[in-house]
């Protein structure tokens, strides 16, 4: 089986087309505005519409507002919810859509714990903790800290990059890698031959 892969932060309705030519499952659209990946809902929405039957169309927040969740629900087709803040369980699952759930990686974070309290999310992105910085650091974290088994998909993240992707997925046998830095030619652009190299590396390692 090959490992999935989202590719996130995408700004550009070229970028998510190349994404999805090379065989991302899923593209991530940032609606966090400090983030350089942050796209109005004007441009995500004409980046949802180029997404295919089959490729997952996620949005990512960080402790937003109810209602801009909602009115970005209602601005464009998504198909996944990603909350990266400190979003509880129950403010996940008010809207009535899947979800995943990110999941900031300590030496003591007990995954186990989490994947019971948000039972009913689609699965737990593990990514890297940087005090003041919900995401995309772009640096990865200590791999062994993975639980060889959980009860909900384990969806990889931080400092993922075409150099390390094959061995992130021997290592820790994920559900899926997410990827968003590692496959930039700048902040926010993606790289096209990044792309094609990280799924390359993706295809290499299939189990
Ligand atoms: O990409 C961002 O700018 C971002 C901002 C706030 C929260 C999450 C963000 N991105 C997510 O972070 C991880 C890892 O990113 P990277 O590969 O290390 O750059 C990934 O899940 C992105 O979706």
């Amino acid at each position: 089986m090959r490992t999935r892969v989202k590719i996130c932060g995408l700004t550009r309705v070229e970028d998510a087309l190349v994404a999805i030519e090379a065989g991302a499952d899923a593209i991530g659209l940032v609606f966090y505005e400090p983030s350089p990946r942050y796209v109005d809902i004007v441009t995500a929405r004409a980046i949802a519409e180029k997404a295919p039957a089959f490729v997952t169309v996620t949005a990512l927040f960080v402790n937003p507002d109810v209602a801009f969740v909602e009115q970005v629900l209602s601005a464009m087709r998504i198909d996944l919810l990603q909350f990266h803040g400190d979003e509880s369980a129950a403010f996940c699952r008010q809207f009535g859509r899947n979800y995943i759930k990110a999941v900031p990686m300590k030496a003591d974070t007990d995954v186990q714990q989490i994947a019971s309290e948000f039972y009913d999310c689609s699965g737990l992105l593990l990514d890297t903790y940087k005090p003041g910085v919900p995401g995309g650091t772009g640096e990865a974290f200590n791999w062994q800290l993975v639980p060889q088994t959980c009860a909900k998909p384990i969806i990889l993240a931080g400092g993922l990059t075409p150099q390390n992707a094959a061995a992130a997925i021997v290592q820790t046998a994920p559900w899926a890698l997410d990827v968003s830095g590692g496959v930039e030619a700048s902040k926010g652009i993606k790289s096209a031959d990044k792309i094609s190299q990280f799924m390359q590396e993706v295809m290499s390692t299939v189990r």
